[in-house]
Parts: structure tokens; sequence; C-alpha cells
């Protein structure tokens, strides 16, 4: 059964060119001039160069030729998920979310966006597009509802290189994915600001407690939180500059411009925790301080300054 990915950019190529091991794979760019320059190079030059396409991997920039497929993967930016999605029928698809975000105006995550799906489900856990593009092994928590659609899904999508762990836990998956790039950020800006490394690894862990607590208060199980698509991926993004969102954090941090065309899904979903925290009244203090980071509102020290001088407190 041939897989669909909604999303030629660095994720949606890398799992195409790992699922072609298994099968046909339809690939959905967003222009036609991108579908035709894809399927004559056979490469992706702007997002994955130098990994080639298999012949298997038919790309398209039309949007009825990959719902052709059941089985359809989102792998585009969250904040941009929800203009694909509408307009679409997917009341015959499995819709599985890839990306790793909460939307600002909605404080929605991805499954949410693809609820009239007949499934939605979420891939998340550590790993760089470029790793499964190259056949590095790679371990990622699926995450489904329904076990049996689970169970399917977890067979369809792992290879002998990338191994899926299923979870019935979906807002605990997809939080985990989400909130780990705003910690990035955060450790990211630490050490471009040359903290430390003992200083990033405060954040880290006083920032996976912020995460905890997100995902509890919106019904997750915390255990969700100790595996890869929680604890897994927090210490991928947080410690690797291949990560975007720690780049960002770097840039911040050093005081030097980062490119605004770069996909970092943490500072949209930092600024959608503002409101997740009101409703549920959290008390998120690494998470705010990111947000106003990436809005300009403090600089590296005043953010170091507010989280030292808060209130001593029991762990
Ligand atoms: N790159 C990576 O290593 C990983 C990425 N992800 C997640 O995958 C999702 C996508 O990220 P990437 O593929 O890395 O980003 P990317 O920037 O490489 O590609 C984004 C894709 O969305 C499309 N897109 C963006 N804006 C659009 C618009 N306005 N209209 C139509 N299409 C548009 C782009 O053409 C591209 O196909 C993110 O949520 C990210 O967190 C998850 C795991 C690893
Ligand atoms: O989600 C990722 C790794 O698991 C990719 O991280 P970045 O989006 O920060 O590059």
């Amino acid at each position: 059964m041939s897989v669909g990915i909604i999303g030629a950019g660095a994720f949606g190529t890398a799992l195409a060119v790992a699922l072609a091991e298994k099968g046909p794979v339809t690939l959905r760019a967003r222009s036609d001039q991108q579908a035709v320059e894809m399927a004559d190079t056979r490469q992706n030059t702007r997002r994955l160069p130098g990994v080639e396409l298999p012949g298997n991997i038919a790309v398209t920039s039309k949007l009825e030729t990959v719902l052709t497929c059941r089985t359809l993967l989102f792998a585009v930016p969250t904040q941009r998920l929800r203009r694909f999605v509408i307009g679409l029928d997917l009341s015959d698809h499995t819709a599985v979310a890839c990306c790793k975000g909460i939307e600002v105006t909605t404080g929605d995550g991805p499954t949410s966006i693809l609820s009239e799906a007949r499934h939605a489900a979420v891939l998340t856990g550590p790993s760089f597009a470029d790793d499964i593009a190259r056949g590095l092994p790679t371990a990622l928590t699926l995450a489904c509802a329904d076990n049996t659609v689970a169970e399917a899904l977890q067979t369809q999508l792992s290879t002998s290189k990338l191994r899926l762990y299923r979870t019935a836990d979906v807002t605990g998956a997809e939080l985990g994915g989400a909130l780990k790039n705003v910690i990035a950020i955060g450790c990211g800006a630490v050490m471009g600001a040359g903290l430390g490394d003992s200083a990033r690894a405060a954040l880290l862990t006083r920032g996976f407690a912020e995460m905890q607590r997100v995902a509890v208060a919106l019904g997750a199980q915390a255990e969700t939180l100790m595996g890869l698509s929680g604890l897994g991926d927090l210490t991928l993004t947080c410690t690797s500059d291949k990560s975007r969102n720690y780049r960002l954090g770097l840039a911040l941090g050093a005081g030097r411009e980062f490119d605004a065309a770069v996909t970092v899904e943490g500072a949209g979903t930092a600024r959608a925790l503002r409101g997740v925290a009101a409703r549920h009244g959290l008390d998120l203090p690494i998470c705010a301080t990111v947000a106003d980071l990436v809005d300009d509102k403090v600089d590296v020290p005043g953010a170091m300054a507010r989280l030292m001088a808060r209130p001593l407190k029991e762990e």
C-alpha cells in the first residue's frame, strides 16, 4: 500500500527516502517547479542536498494524486498545517502528523488540526532528517489512540533502519515533540552566551519539568514524556547544533542574526504556550522566558537574571 507524504521539505523527503525501502511513496511538493526539479534531479537540492531519491518515490505537486494514498504523512510546519487540511476530505484516510508544534492562534496540536481524518496519529521522536535519509539507525514513537490502527502503522512505517515504538498517548507524544523545541532554543541561548554546560544541564532539566507539567495538565501520561518523544528528543535537540531550534538559540545568545526563512517550530510553540499557561493556570517560567527572548522582549542576561531570581522552592 502506497504511503503519501505532504511536505517535501527536509523531513518529508527524508521519510520518503526511508520508506521507499518498503514500497512506493508519493511525495507532494509545494509547487510544480519543485516537483519537476526533484523528479528530474532525483534530489531535494534545497532541503536535503546529496541524498538520492530512490526510483519508487513519485514526486508531484498535485493534491489529488497524493490523496489516493490512504496513509498520509503530514511533514509541514505546524503553523501552516491547517491551511493544507482545510477543504481536504480525509474521511477515508489515516493522517499521521510528523510536525512538532502547537498552533499559535488556537493552542491546538497537529492531531487536533487533523481531527477530520478517519484516524489521526503522530510520528515523533529524536531524528534529524539528514540521519534518517542517510540510513542511520533511528528510533521513533508512533502514537495513535486506536491500537489496531497503531499496530498497522507501526508495521507499515518501520524499516530496517527506522524502529517505531507504539503508544496510545497521542497527547503526550505530540506535546513532547512540540515542547522540547522551546527548551532547545533556551539551551542554545545559554551556550551561545557562554553560560556553560552546567547552566545548560540545569535549563534542560527544569525545562523537562515544565514539559511534564504542561503535558499532564493537558491529559497526557507523565511516563510518555520519559520516552523517545519527550526526553529522547529533548536530549538530542538541546545538545546538537544540527538542530535549528538550538541554532536559533545559539544565535540569540551570541547576538547574531538568524535566517528567518529557516523552520524553527519552537518560536511559535513558545508563543502558543503563553495562552496554554494562562488557560490552565500553569507556571512555566522557562517557556515564558524563551517566548520573550524570541519576541525580543528580554535579552539573555535579563532572561538569566529573571530565572535565577525566582523564589527558592522544592525540586
Ligand atoms: N528536519 C528535521 O530534522 C525534522 C523535522 N521535523 C518536523 O517536520 C516538520 C517540517 O519540518 P522540515 O521538513 O524540517 O521543514 P522544511 O523547512 O525543510 O520544510 C517545510 C515544508 O513545508 C512546506 N511549506 C512551508 N511553508 C509552506 C506554505 N506556506 N505552503 C506550502 N508549503 C509550505 C515547504 O515547502 C516544505 O515542503 C516540522 O514540524 C519539524 O519540526 C521532525 C523531525 C525531524
Ligand atoms: O525534531 C528534530 C529532531 O528530532 C529536528 O529538530 P530541529 O527542528 O530543531 O532541527
